[in-house]
């Protein structure tokens, strides 16, 4: 029997990677950060700098995992009221300006509850989100959660991390789209260090799935990505991008210097871009 071919565009994107040899470099960034219009003009910048699936965070006022970079553009975007509907509404009319790239959909639990699951999953539908990453989700409430996602055609990633290894074959059991390793503990935050298990962490994710393997958490150059790219599918850069915007904001909010500050931040990403 033939494989049924997934229609969720993340998924496709991983397999044109896969048979091109090819990892996928996946930005983090927070919407609404420094304003809604500039995400989509950043969206745009990021993928003509070579990204290949982009992680939308959802701006959180009590983001338990962020580091100090992530929780200041959170605090950025909430002075202008960034919800969930916001975020879908900015990642739509970056569809309208032609983004092409899939969009996993990056939010801790409460305000996805406080919508109710029913509502959430229908509006991430239609703004053609492909994935969803809780890193606050109750192992116990992951079932209906991913129930609702398989119903809605939106995959729900798990995170692992070196310390989840009793739980880890349960969790590679409900994987959907990928599996996201955590490099270290703590918060996010660029470092120039890794754990000294990390790669065999990872490698035993990768022995216990089909699926790609993604690794984030403090990936913040060229150099780290092309480390952590010989031995998964994936990487994904947050915070030293957050950086990089945070550093452009006089040049994005000045009137004349805007393009300077979006090159700026497109120059930064792609030189992440294994070529
Ligand atoms: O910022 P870093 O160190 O590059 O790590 C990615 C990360 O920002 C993003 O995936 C993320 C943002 N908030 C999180 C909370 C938990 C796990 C991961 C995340």
């Amino acid at each position: 029997m033939k494989e049924a071919v997934s229609n969720n565009l993340m998924e496709q994107t991983f397999r044109r990677l896969r048979e091109a040899g090819e990892t996928a470099l996946m930005p983090f960034i927070t919407v609404g950060d420094p304003d809604p219009d500039t995400t989509v003009d950043i969206l745009l910048q990021l993928e003509q700098a070579g990204a290949d699936i982009v992680e939308l965070g959802v701006p959180y006022s009590d983001p338990l995992a962020d580091g100090p970079v992530i929780q200041r553009a959170s605090e950025r975007a909430l002075v202008h009221g960034i919800t969930i509907e916001t975020c879908l509404e900015t990642a739509k009319k970056a569809r309208n300006r032609g983004v092409t790239m899939p969009f996993v959909l990056f939010t801790y639990y409460n305000p996805m509850l406080q919508m109710g699951l029913e509502q959430f999953f229908t509006l991430l539908r239609q703004a053609d989100i492909s994935g969803l990453i809780v890193p606050d989700l109750p192992f116990e409430e992951s079932e209906e959660v991913l129930r609702l996602g398989d119903e809605h055609g939106i995959l729900l990633v798990p995170l692992v991390a070196p310390t989840s290894s009793e739980r880890i074959s349960l969790i590679l059991s409900r994987a959907r789209g990928f599996v996201y390793c955590v490099s270290s503990l703590g918060v996010t935050g660029e470092r120039s260090d890794f754990h000294k298990g990390v790669d065999d962490f990872i490698a035993s994710v990768k022995a216990g799935t089909d699926l790609p393997v993604a690794v984030g958490f403090g990936i913040s150059n060229g150099e780290q990505v092309q480390r952590f790219s010989r031995i998964c599918d994936g990487t994904v850069v947050g915070s030293a991008i957050v950086r990089k915007i945070e550093d452009s904001l006089p040049l994005l909010q000045s009137k004349d210097q805007r393009e300077q500050g979006l090159l700026q931040i497109r120059d930064f990403v792609a030189q992440l871009k294994i070529r």
